[in-house]
């Protein structure tokens, strides 16, 4: 593996006095894309929210790009599932996007230019002038993720983004932005409930487990996908590789 961009470290995370996440280690390469899979409340959110500073661990150290994760930065971009509620309904595409310029401190002068390049990157340039509710759930998460790209973060969290799209949306999203990872150099953490668009998008895919205890802990397996990119809506997924791992982690998901 690369240098580590993420580097978690024991990290355990107790909620509501319950222990959610158990010591937990975890290294994501540069431009690597990682996804989490387990069982409904098994902690794969927490995890995001703790690599991202979000939620401090009671135990263990997060670090991003070699510094110390102490609480939320811009270097964490999150695309969130629910993008009726994530983006403003009252901004257009091209406002929205410009919500992470404006944080970000960037001159009105500059915004235009660099949201018509994340719009060109996802597709939107044409939309831009267009509000949330003229478009389809899948151009409303196109522009999510344009607006996270817009922040240039150092990793791109996202959590279930295309769990409330139909599966033809679903497909394309998942190949755009395969591409845009690729062509971009980002670094990923993907969480789903859907195995196989784990090991469809990604390098490896991490799969956690509900109520850890000392033998059982939270991380239960962490696998490569040795499956070459660009992968391929049906050939990859007819792929021997892909199948495999489809079985191998299919009791992760709580089906055993
Ligand atoms: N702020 C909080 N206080 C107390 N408990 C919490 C808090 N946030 C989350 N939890 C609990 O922690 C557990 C893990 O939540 P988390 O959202 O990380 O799970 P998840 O694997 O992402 O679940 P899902 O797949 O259903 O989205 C759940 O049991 C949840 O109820």
């Amino acid at each position: 593996m690369g240098e580590a961009l993420l580097r978690m470290e024991g990290v355990a995370i107790h909620l509501g006095g319950r222990e959610i996440l158990s010591p937990t280690d975890l290294r994501v390469a540069r431009g690597e894309f990682v996804c989490v899979i387990g069982p409904s409340g098994c902690g794969k959110t927490t995890l995001l929210r703790a690599a991202a500073g979000f939620v401090a661990p009671q135990a263990g150290t997060v670090a991003l790009a070699g510094r110390p994760v102490q609480g939320p930065s811009r270097a964490a971009a999150f695309v969130f599932q629910d993008y009726g509620r994530a983006l403003l309904p009252w901004r257009s595409v091209a406002g929205n996007v410009s919500l992470a310029l404006e944080a970000a401190g960037v001159a009105a002068a500059e915004r235009p230019a660099r949201i018509d390049r994340v719009l060109q990157t996802v597709g939107l340039a044409p939309h831009a002038a267009k509000f949330p509710a003229q478009l389809s759930g899948g151009m409303q998460q196109r522009v999510q993720i344009a607006r996270c790209l817009a922040q240039e973060p150092t990793l791109l969290m996202m959590d279930e983004p295309f769990g409330a799209l139909d599966a033809m949306t679903r497909e394309n999203l998942q190949d755009e932005l395969a591409r845009l990872v690729r062509e971009q150099g980002l670094t990923v953490l993907f969480v789903t409930h859907d195995l196989e668009e784990a090991i469809y998008l990604g390098d490896r895919v991490l799969a956690l487990r509900s109520n850890p205890t000392a033998d059982r802990p939270s991380l239960a397996a962490l696998i490569d996908v040795p499956i070459a990119r660009p992968r391929h809506q049906l050939e990859t997924r007819e792929h021997p590789e892909f199948l495999r791992l489809r079985r191998e982690l299919y009791h992760y998901l709580g089906h055993d």
